[in-house]
């Protein structure tokens, strides 16, 4: 699995070939300047003993400045490109994933908690460029000063070099045994990191509900549980990751003192100058800083794989609706019957919620679905509006499967008020514009006057102007419910899906709700998921669940006379 993480990382870069040459030629530029002071040095140290060579020295001594000068220009110039290379990949992988999540069908969803998105589409990018970073400025720059240095030290000395390559591996391997321990702390940093914010997320979105059951102490007791394993993982992690550097430099210093005792005997035998040693030393003391860098390096590339692999299995994730819907490109035809042909359904595997479910809808026609609580009902709706495939039968407008109508135009003539109201954070206008962001004042103010929203709205402080943010502009949840009418009656849908809802909003307010979904659902055909009684009196056909089997249907006399659930529930309203 990381070797095909990292090739697509790879791969991702090998797209921009351009800025992946020029990083390459940079860094072999300030590399091999810095690999070319120490030769200058060398040589001026050889020159100190010399007399009347002043001249010679000055001139090294500006050499010495110019090498220095340009070294640093090109090493911030190949910071410069890689850091535009990886802000690029970053800004690229966003968008992917963004363009993913609006393009997987919901059942994906379910696997994944929102804390858990929200934290791989920010925390996992930015640790994955920050390593990725690294990797560009430190790991090529190591990686290029090691073959450079290699080349340069078996030029001045074959049998100190041997002694350079011989002994330093073992530093590697020493860096190497730590940087898999620190991996799996890593992994378990990550893991603990999700379930804090998960916990987080769960306070603050129920906030009410944990006051309301005085399940304040449960929780603190739970977050302290997980800040512990958060915690003793960090530690962990950055414990291993710690302890490379200083391990790392212990044995490079104990290599260095050896070459200068190797180096002071060659130089006695005539191998070497003086000058030369010191170049050598030079080199030596270079060479062992790549390993530094380089085993820093992995130990954070390990955390940034991890991020990777997390970001890339939620691009990868399965998406078998998206590619069976395809060739879906017939046009919703609302003037013929809905069919539900022995429908079956499960979320998961082996619990099926849905049981041969068949029952039409007649143009026109107002279905109400009522039943006990978990017996399917927002599930049906959930099938009718594609969120869902059923596992067998199918579902029919006139002669056409549903899966065969082209998606957009099939959202574009359904109409859907949901049990709870969603307003996002903007002003009233943009909040009734949803869909058409292009609305004229006129037609928004004439929706929100058919969903009898338009007196509250002028009452608020800046009219239809008003920001609704949670913490500015509250508004009760009936208000809520007739925005997000009005914003159906601007969309004009065809077909009307409503999920009453339950929860209880003031009588006047309630009059005003009931009053627009009647104005809306006029002359269209309207699927409710029923709770009032109103509404199920007069609705064409009452379809009632069971367990996930519609158990009975008709209208509200003849299940009386029936005298069956529907009575029962009834009954007991
Ligand atoms: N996303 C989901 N994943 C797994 N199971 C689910 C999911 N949504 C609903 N269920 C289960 O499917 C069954 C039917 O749920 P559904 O929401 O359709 O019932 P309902 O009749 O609408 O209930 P209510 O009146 O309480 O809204 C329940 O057992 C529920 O727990």
């Amino acid at each position: 699995m990381k070797k095909t993480t990292m090739s697509r990382l790879l791969y991702s870069f090998l797209q921009t070939p351009f800025r992946l040459i020029s990083l390459i030629i940079v860094s072999i530029v300030h590399v091999s300047l810095a690999v070319y002071l120490p030769v200058l040095i060398g040589e001026a140290v050889d020159f100190i003993g010399q007399k009347n060579n002043t001249q010679t020295l000055i001139s090294l001594l500006f050499s010495m400045l110019f090498v220095i000068i340009a070294h640093s220009l090109f090493l911030w110039f190949s910071g410069l490109i890689a850091q535009k290379m990886v802000f690029q990949y970053g800004k690229n992988l966003k968008n992917e994933l963004m363009a993913r999540l609006h393009q997987l069908p919901i059942p994906v969803f379910d696997n994944y908690t929102t804390g858990d998105l929200i934290s791989r589409a920010t925390t996992d990018i930015e640790q994955l460029t920050n390593g990725l970073l690294l990797v560009f400025e430190q790991f090529l720059t190591g990686l290029l000063t090691l073959i450079f240095l290699i080349f340069s030290m078996a030029n001045l000395d074959g049998v100190m070099l041997a002694m350079v390559l011989f002994l330093t591996p073992l530093t590697l391997l020493v860096a190497n045994f730590i940087g898999k321990r620190s991996y799996h702390f890593y992994e378990k940093q990550l893991m603990a990191r999700k379930k804090e914010s998960q916990l987080i997320e769960e306070v603050v979105r129920q906030k009410s509900l944990i006051q309301l059951f005085n399940a304040k102490e449960k929780f603190l007791n739970l977050f302290d549980k997980r800040i512990e394993d958060y915690t003793l993982a960090s530690q962990k992690a950055t414990f291993y990751s710690s302890t490379v550097n200083p391990v790392t430099r212990f044995l490079n210093s104990l290599i260095y003192a050896l070459l200068i005792g190797v180096g002071a005997l060659r130089i006695l035998h005539g191998f070497l100058s003086l000058g030369q040693l010191v170049t050598f030393l030079n080199y030596a003391k270079q060479y062992s800083k790549p390993f530094n860098d380089i085993s820093s390096v992995l130990s954070e590339l390990q955390g940034a794989l991890a991020c990777a692999e997390r970001l890339y299995e939620l691009i990868d994730a399965k998406n078998d609706i998206e590619t069976s819907e395809n060739q879906s490109n017939k046009t919703l035809n609302l003037k013929e019957k809905i069919t539900f042909e022995n429908i079956n359904f499960s979320y998961q595997k082996g619990h099926r919620v849905l049981k041969d479910i068949s029952f039409s809808i007649n143009p026109g026609e107002t279905v109400a679905i009522v039943g006990p609580t978990g017996s399917g009902k927002t599930t049906l709706i959930n099938l009718l509006m594609r969120f869902y495939s059923p596992d067998s039968g199918s579902i029919l407008f006139g002669d056409t499967a549903i899966q065969a109508l082209d998606k957009k135009e099939f959202y574009q003539k359904i109409g859907m008020v949901a049990q709870t109201t969603w307003l996002k954070k903007a002003s009233v206008f943009d909040n009734i514009s949803y869909a058409y962001p292009n609305s004229d004042k006129l037609s928004v103010e004439k929706a929100a006057k058919l969903a009898n929203a338009d007196h509250f709205i002028q009452q608020l402080p800046d009219g239809y102007d008003t920001l609704l943010d949670e913490s500015q502009t509250s508004l009760s949840e009936g208000q809520r419910q007739l925005i997000s009418i009005a914003r159906v009656f601007l969309k004009a849908p065809e077909l009307l899906i409503l999920d009453e809802a339950t929860s209880s909003i003031d009588a006047n307010t309630e009059v005003l709700v009931q009053n627009a979904l009647q104005k809306l659902m006029a002359g269209k055909t309207s699927i409710i998921i029923a709770h009032r009684l109103s509404t199920i009196m007069k609705a064409d056909n009452i379809i009632v669940l069971k367990d996930g089997r519609l158990v009975e249907s008709g209208n509200h006399q003849e299940l009386m006379t029936r005298k069956g659930l529907y009575y029962e529930m009834y009954q007991s309203h």
